[in-house]
């Protein structure tokens, strides 16, 4: 079943069907580069045969896990930056309650999930502890590398409070550790004190690893549906790998924006009309924004949250500079429904809507939109998802990852490496005085 569909009609202003076609040849060039593995970065290519080449064992062990979380804890802590923290958010938001930390428990069943770890303030990190309280919680600390500052900073700090509050060898087990299988500080940590780990495998890079451990024991924490997530993965899969051009969304996608770009449009912004997805953007911009941005190319990624933001960036959208692209998100089949009702007296003059849904309102809000961004110049693309379950959001990250390997190889970068990330580690290294640093540190200073 194919629940994620790319449409790209709506931008027929802006681009011929023969330009489309004149693509392809490059396209299935870069396609193959990906898959048999040739291209740049071919040593982080694990993520294309994860979802039916995953460890079952390690698999059966993370739902273990999950059910221990679930009896023992009614908080879990998800210690992470970056790709070790966006995708199980991203999941956790579109498949879970909206609320899902603060509805009853009766309703969510499942523990409270907070992340920590993904940035350096110090309000954010004692306000986690004041929302823990006395109650019993899990860590589960997760950093490929295993050496990040900003998750190594919070793991010391509920570590601590971890053994305070159940002495070291209970709070032993109530720490996981999801990180490279041999190397870095956090392995030789979970070694040493003896906490659970999971890997997350040395081929699958940072912002490709929301289906290994990674992902997946936070996700499986907050009683969704982890079997259901990798079938919809393993089914796009094959689809991506086997449909011919034409037919082949994920490498549509990646075609149609490189061609957007070389008409100027240097910005993709991703719209959602659905707060559930608001965290599926932020793991899309990471995942495209440290896949194609470097050697001074790329398209920069941004995300907006719709209708709200049509009442802050909309006015730019619509009328601004014209170098944007968009990319809506439209989940067809909503879950939920409230009915607008009728009123004696239409003070409000809403009543032409009595009868109608939120949802009929919310889509036709999106298809005007649609139409006026088009009128105004830019360029529409659609993701189509059928609905808001696993099985389509494992469609639906699938589908974004395949189209960026492509889209890199296109645009003739690496999409498989981050080095920009490093700058700004090394002057902050530098001048918190990390032994190793001494040089650059004496050069910072001066500038200061
Ligand atoms: O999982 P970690 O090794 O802690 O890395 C977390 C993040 O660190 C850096 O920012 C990298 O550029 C990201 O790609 C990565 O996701």
């Amino acid at each position: 079943m194919q629940n994620i569909k790319f449409d790209y009609s709506r931008a027929s202003s802006f681009i011929r069907e023969d330009e489309v076609k004149q693509m392809e040849e490059l396209t299935l060039l870069a396609k193959e580069t990906l898959v048999q593995k040739r291209g740049a970065g071919n040593d982080f290519l694990g993520w294309i045969d994860l979802p039916v080449a995953y460890d079952k064992e390690e698999f059966a062990r993370i739902k273990q896990a999950a059910k221990k979380i679930q009896d023992d804890s009614e908080v879990l802590i998800a210690i992470g930056i970056g790709g070790s923290y966006l995708g199980a958010k991203a999941a956790i938001e579109f498949l879970r309650h909206s609320f899902y930390n603060t509805v009853s428990k009766e309703v969510r069943k499942t523990p409270e999930i907070y992340f920590a770890g993904q940035n350096i303030s110090a309000t954010y990190l004692q306000d986690l502890i004041e929302v823990i309280g006395d109650r019993d919680f899990s860590v589960n600390i997760i950093s490929k590398s295993g050496t990040t500052t900003e998750p190594a900073i919070a793991f010391r700090v509920f570590k601590e409070m971890l053994e305070k509050k159940y002495g070291k060898e209970e709070a032993a087990k109530r720490i996981y550790a999801t990180t490279d299988k041999a190397r870095g500080s956090l392995k030789n940590l979970a070694d040493a004190e003896g906490y659970e780990t999971f890997v997350v495998p040395d081929d699958v890079g940072g912002r490709f690893s929301v289906l290994t451990a990674v992902g997946l024991l936070p996700i499986a924490v907050s009683g969704a549906d982890i079997d259901l997530l990798m079938k919809g993965a393993a089914d796009a899969r094959e689809i991506t790998l086997s449909a011919p051009y034409e037919e082949n969304d994920a490498l549509k996608y990646a075609a149609v924006r490189n061609i957007l770009h070389g008409k100027g449009k240097d910005i993709e912004i991703l719209a959602n009309y659905e707060p559930n997805l608001h965290f599926v953007g932020e793991w899309w911009k990471q995942l495209y924004g440290e896949s194609e941005g470097k050697d001074q190319k790329g398209i920069f990624n941004a995300a907006v949250d719709l209708t709200t933001d049509l009442h802050s960036l909309g006015q730019f959208i619509q009328d601004g500079s014209r170098n944007i692209m968009e990319t809506v998100m439209n989940i067809e089949t909503m879950d939920q429904e409230v009915v607008l009702k009728e009123e004696a007296v239409d003070l409000d003059g809403l009543n032409y809507l009595a009868g109608k849904t939120m949802d009929f309102v919310n889509k036709n809000a999106m298809r005007g939109t649609v139409l006026a961004h088009t009128d105004g110049g830019i360029p529409v693309m659609m993701i189509n998802i059928a609905k808001r379950d696993e099985y389509s959001l494992g469609q639906l990250f699938y589908f974004f990852e395949f189209a960026v390997g492509v889209s890199g190889y296109l645009s003739g970068v690496n999409p498989f490496d981050q080095p920009g990330v490093e700058s700004y580690k090394k002057n902050m290294f530098a001048l918190l005085g990390k032994p190793g640093f001494e040089k650059e540190r004496e050069e910072l200073l001066k500038r200061l």
